[in-house]
């Protein structure tokens, strides 16, 4: 029992449940008396489990639970005041982490701003676009920080900003003050000046609304972004220089209103997602935010009516969080003397500009619900406690869209949540669904033991009744939980199919909708209420008439084995032998995915009975007798590691019962990536040949480390049961009965060698039209190096190429198109990798090609010294390893030798 209270305040404390940490809610949690709760507690703390909150109502939380939340070591039995203690251990966020959806809507745009920042030797120009008040001030100057952090730029670097729609009438000034002016340059220039590149020396400089640059002076900031050089106005003679780094805004198309040359000198254009793209999470999450700091400025905790809450939260904002923040402003302002009793501020709907009012739908309204007022401080920690959403949405939902041990991930979560069961009162309507509910789980052998009836009733209604809330703070992880969907189907298909079909049912009888998040939920419950293996590879099923002859064979063989090995399917006396036979189709249709069907039947001729069936791509043995001892010696096989043939044959030998084997099971088609360039290269070309495949294609894409495979073939236990069609890639591994497609090839598109011939058999002509228009357009080379690095390519693939020029000269060879551009790529991943320190460090026999081939190390070497020096890295042996095999495979350097 200490176990299971430890397990409860573990997760409890893990999922911030902070205010149920008590011994009130859990001895009433774990049915204890609150005595027995306090001596084991006592126990706890000796063990330094756990640790004691010493406010009233006492709290105790686990001490790993805290330190893995934020990450210090609590090293003390007591806290006196957890509020203080949480400031002391939070600390301060850095850089973007100021930023509300760093490691959201906004993650993949922060990886770019850093990675564009970072590139060495002094950053790449960025270009951020976006409607206004999306935040990209605000990005470039966190920007800026970050670099300052990481000891980008000089310790003296300043942010220096500049909005050019001020000087929209005056380019003149703008330039002087973007350049700096000498005495005489113009009236009123007194003195000789710097300009803002000077004074952003070693630091960014950020110019915003750089649409309003006229074309003049956008022409001398392109010359000072390829020299580094610049003049001053008034003064054509002397060179100023300048090691800045520049970041550009504006909400306008830059196609439309920036000169071809200055765009091409900004490799990476970035898009700022609008407010309501960022999804409703976020968008608390902001007004979270500017609330507080009206709270710490105002010294007064604020309080919001829900009506109030709704509003702000529906309404679409055109200015976005700049928008946001002054309504937001502004309604503190207006309720500056709405104060109660508790000194507390209360802002009210009618504290909201007419526009906002008035933009309310019957919808919005009608969705008001009648709740308390929301603290500030409620809108970050009980506004995600629902269903311990903050679990959920931070760590679950990701995690379990990503992990490999899926089942157990899933379990430990399940019971992270779904613990404590308050009964409520259930409406009869809920009483319909949750009957409906039962039905259908027995149906699928998930029968609810009597002891957790209550607790399993109470979990399914609230997820039924899932608050607006909860949905709200997940509707952006709809992806994610259609992964974890995808994995139930994959891993538990008998959860998967029981979840779908109420999913269908509670919509076609009750009229109730379910999102992805209740299903999930769903599945997640039954995977700890029925905690049975999942539909595994292979399943038995017992077929035979008499109103419970097949299922209480198989509850009583399930129940002796402590695994459910049978479904079963009892048939009325009645029913005739077609009728028998469909209803057995209807409950195969639901069992998709498993690989061995095991059918023990009381009825016909084996014959008749296979003839009926409609299930495809499963291997299926019928055997025509069914009675308890057979089936337990059945059962007991099916978990054993014998074949099918094996298992019926001894069947036979023991009841002289007759069988049949129908291997109508299909393997799944497979194309594997596999590329010397490294995994990431792999997963790259993974999802442009993914994008490039038909709609509604089965064949399966994965991606492999190019070592394995030179190593192992595909002798891997993933691809079992797949059927590989072809490996594409940088580099031949050259393995017997493997066909290679190079990328190459893709990119030249040979047509002897060309991805479509392999698909042909499974594709009609219209959609092999449609794959082969996709690879033209996906494999261009462009595209292709646009999907590889992050880096700009055109530079890249320009110091690249002369590179392999220079190399060619030196081996006085001309190799042949395809290795050249097979080198292009290889050799652009491989810079990026070692900019990004991700170099390859392993080579067969690494020793024996440096004896052997010192005079192509030493020409790489020569050839590359240029490509060294400007990204600043080194390339390895094992890399001059790899570059080796591209050319030792090509045919004009094969006659040379
Ligand atoms: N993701 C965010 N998290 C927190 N605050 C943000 C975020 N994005 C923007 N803000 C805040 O919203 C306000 C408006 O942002 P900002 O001025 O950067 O927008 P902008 O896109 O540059 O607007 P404009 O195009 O009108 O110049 C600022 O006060 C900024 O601090």
């Amino acid at each position: 029992m200490k176990d299971t209270l430890y397990k409860m305040i573990h997760a409890w404390t893990s999922a911030e449940r902070f205010d149920e940490l008590t011994i009130a809610s859990l001895s009433s949690a774990l049915s204890l008396p609150k005595n027995k709760i306090t001596f084991f507690m006592q126990d706890l703390i000796k063990d330094g489990k756990i640790v004691r909150i010493e406010e009233k109502p006492l709290r105790f939380m686990s001490k790993k639970a805290l330190e893995e939340l934020y990450g210090t070591p609590v090293n003390t039995d007591k806290i006196p005041r957890f509020d203080a203690w949480l400031a002391s251990v939070q600390k301060e966020p850095m850089d973007f982490e100021k930023l509300v959806g760093y490691d959201g809507s906004l993650a993949s745009l922060v990886e770019q701003c850093k990675a564009t920042i970072s590139y060495p030797p002094s950053g790449l120009p960025l270009m951020l676009t976006g409607e206004t008040g999306t935040g990209k001030s605000f990005i470039a100057q966190l920007t800026f920080e970050y670099a300052k952090n990481h000891s980008l730029l000089k310790p003296e670097g300043r942010f220096v900003s500049i909005n050019c729609s001020e000087y929209a009438n005056n380019p003149e000034l703008l330039s002087a003050n973007l350049f700096g002016y000498v005495k005489g340059a113009f009236t009123g220039a007194n003195q000789d000046t710097p300009g803002l590149l000077e004074l952003a020396d070693g630091g960014v400089l950020f110019l915003d609304e750089v649409h309003n640059l006229k074309g003049e002076c956008q022409e001398k900031l392109f010359q000072f972004m390829d020299q580094a050089l610049y003049h001053r106005m008034g003064d054509n003679k002397t060179w100023y220089s300048s090691q800045v780094r520049l970041i550009f805004a504006t909400t306008e198309d830059p196609n439309q209103v920036l000169l071809k040359t200055l765009q091409r000198r900004i490799p990476m254009h970035l898009k700022v997602p609008t407010l309501l793209q960022r999804g409703s999470l976020e968008k608390i999450q902001m007004i979270y935010m500017l609330f507080k700091k009206e709270e710490q400025r105002l010294k007064k905790r604020i309080k919001l009516s829900p009506s109030f809450f709704q509003l702000l939260l529906s309404y679409p904002f055109p200015e976005n969080i700049g928008g946001l923040k002054s309504t937001i402003q502004a309604c503190c302002v207006q309720a500056l003397f709405q104060i109660d009793e508790k000194d507390e501020m209360m802002i009210e709907a009618h504290n909201l500009p007419a526009t906002i009012l008035e933009h309310a739908s019957i919808d919005t309204l009608l969705k008001i619900q009648d709740s308390d007022w929301i603290y500030i401080d409620e809108l970050d920690r009980n506004f995600k406690n629902e269903y311990s959403t903050t679990l959920l949405e931070q760590n679950a939902i990701h995690k379990l869209a990503q992990t490999e041990d899926f089942r157990e991930d899933a379990l430990h979560i399940a019971n992270a949540l779904f613990q404590s069961s308050n009964s409520n009162k259930a409406s009869a309507f809920e009483n319909a669904a949750f009957t409906l509910v039962e039905k259908i789980t027995q149906h699928y052998h998930m029968a609810v033991l009597k002891q957790e009836s209550d607790s399993f009733q109470h979990q399914l209604l609230s997820i039924l009744s899932l608050p607006l809330k909860t949905r709200i703070a997940l509707e952006n992880k709809k992806q994610e939980m259609e992964t974890i969907l995808g994995r139930f189907k994959n891993e538990d298909f008998r959860i998967y199919s029981a979840v779908l079909e109420i999913q269908e049912t509670l919509k076609n009888t009750l009229n109730i909708s379910m999102e992805p998040i209740q299903n999930v939920l769903l599945g997640l419950l039954f995977l700890k209420t029925f905690p049975t293996q999942s539909i595994p590879k292979r399943m038995g099923i017992l077929l035979a008439h008499g109103p419970s002859s097949a299922s209480s064979i198989a509850i009583c063989v399930n129940e002796w084995l402590e695994q459910h090995v049978f479904d079963a399917i009892d048939m009325p006396y009645f029913m005739s032998q077609e009728q028998c036979i469909e209803q057995l189709n209807t409950y195969l249709k639901k069992m998709e995915g498993i690989e061995e069907l095991f059918l023990l039947v009381d009825l016909g001729s084996l014959e008749e009975v296979w003839k009926g069936l409609k299930i495809k791509n499963v291997n299926i043995g019928i055997i025509n007798t069914l009675h308890l001892k057979m089936a337990l010696s059945i059962g007991q096989d099916l978990l054993s590691s014998k074949s099918m043939e094996d298992i019926l044959e001894k069947a036979k030998q023991e009841t002289r019962a007759s069988y049949r084997i129908e291997y109508n099971r299909e393997k799944k088609k497979l194309i594997i990536c596999s590329c010397a360039s490294g995994m990431g290269v792999a997963e790259k070309l993974k999802s442009v040949i993914v994008d490039s495949l038909p709609s509604e294609s089965s064949i399966e894409v994965l991606s492999y480390d190019y070592n394995s495979l030179l190593q192992n073939g595909i002798h891997n236990p993933n691809f079992e049961n797949y059927e590989v069609l072809c490996v594409v890639g940088t580099l031949n591994p050259n393995i017997k009965h493997l066909h290679f497609i190079a990328l190459d090839d893709l990119i030249l598109q040979e047509s002897n060698n060309s991805l479509d011939q392999y698909l042909e058999p499974y594709f009609s002509n219209t959609k092999l039209e449609e794959f082969k228009k996709n690879i033209i357009k996906n494999f261009s080379l462009s595209n292709i190096m646009n999907a590889l690095t992050i880096l700009n390519p055109t530079k890249l693939l320009e110091h690249v190429a002369d590179a392999i020029d220079r190399l060619q000269k030196e081996m006085h060879l001309s190799l042949s198109n395809n290795t050249c551009f097979g080198l292009y790529v290889h050799v652009s991943c491989l810079v990026e990798r070692l900019v990004m320190n991700r170099g390859i460090e392993s080579y067969q026999d690494i020793g024996g090609f440096q004896t052997e081939q010192k005079n192509f190390i030493e020409r790489v070497k020569r050839s590359f010294s240029d490509v060294e020096a400007f990204y600043g890295v080194q390339i390895p042996v094992e890399e001059i390893g790899y570059m080796f095999d591209y050319v030792k495979n090509d045919k004009n350097y094969q006659k040379c030798v």
